[in-house]
């Protein structure tokens, strides 16, 4: 049994195939387009359009970040918050002026659901996530798996033990997601290593309880079973060069070895049908042997 990785899931609707290497099980993939259910822009769309409504959210506590962008950068965001602020003036709320919504709320207000941890739905399968409020529409991103992004090659074995949390990608990277022990001071570590002065390259809320990015809780969905069908798959995404820095201290993501030159990977979790509020997210464990 492979130790390091012997936990993997894969999307339900992939094009992958399995093939017999040896002991072990390799996943062929024709083409990597074919493996997603959304394409990478509308990813891309969804997590901006969320990252930059949090950042707008906490506007006021980035004024450190602020002066580190060219002036362009500013002043959209200046043209952006000037336009929320004309949007709630209507409500004359001060409350709603400051900004002090939750990341929740920013997350139903943008995309129009919340989800949250909860007690699973599923008997002694501890926690789970659910949609609180609002319609998941299909092809929606719903969440993140946050975690280490290890490359194959790379030391996984301490953190591995016992830990139901690990993610294997189709090209063998693995993330761990354990928000507890180990992995989560490497995680820390990592984090520490990569933050030039206030400009953070990853979000490492979600190994408290409040979370700023209220997606990065995919490591908690559920496995499927013959009456609990799938309603979500993984899909994986890799942070392509013109991501916004400002906007990458809410990347749920850090590679444990400082490569400049690669991309970041994260896998999001989309919506395979529409998903109702309350409704529990079951995605599709897939177990190599290896
Ligand atoms: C990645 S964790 C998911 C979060 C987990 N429920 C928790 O509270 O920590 C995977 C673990 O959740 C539990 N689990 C997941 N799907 C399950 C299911 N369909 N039935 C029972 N337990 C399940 C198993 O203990 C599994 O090792």
């Amino acid at each position: 049994m492979g130790g390091a990785c012997g936990l993997s899931r894969r999307p339900p609707r992939c094009q992958a195939r399995e093939v017999r290497a040896g002991r072990g099980t390799l996943r062929y993939v024709p083409e990597d387009s074919k493996d997603k259910v959304i394409s990478d822009e509308d990813v891309l769309g969804t997590l901006l359009k969320v990252f930059q409504a949090l950042f707008l959210n906490d506007f006021d506590k980035q004024s450190e970040i602020l002066t580190l962008l060219p002036e362009p950068v500013k002043s959209k965001y200046q043209d952006l918050l000037a336009l929320e602020h004309q949007r709630v003036k209507q409500l004359e709320n001060r409350h709603q002026l400051q900004n002090i919504f939750k990341p929740e709320e920013i997350l139903y207000k943008t995309l129009g659901f919340s989800v949250a941890r909860a007690t699973s739905s599923l008997v002694s399968a501890g926690k789970g996530v659910f949609v609180t409020k609002g319609l998941v529409p299909k092809g929606a991103v719903v969440s993140m798996y946050p975690g280490t992004v290890y490359q194959k090659y790379e030391p996984v074995f301490f953190q591995s033990i016992g830990n139901p949390f690990i993610f294997r990608c189709l090209d063998g990277v693995l993330i761990d997601g354990n928000d507890k022990g180990i992995s989560k001071v490497v995680y820390r570590s990592c984090n520490g290593r990569d933050r030039l002065g206030p400009l953070k390259m990853c979000d490492s809320t979600w190994l408290t309880s409040e979370i700023h990015n209220p997606l990065a809780l995919g490591q908690y969905v559920n496995n499927c079973s013959n009456d609990r069908a799938a309603n979500v798959c993984y899909q994986e995404f890799d942070v392509p060069a013109v991501f916004p820095i400002e906007l990458k201290q809410y990347l749920p993501n850090i590679a444990y070895s400082y490569d400049k030159l690669s991309p970041l990977r994260c896998v999001v979790l989309v919506a395979l049908r529409d998903i109702k509020q309350g409704e529990e997210l079951f995605s599709n464990y897939y177990t190599i042997v290896s």
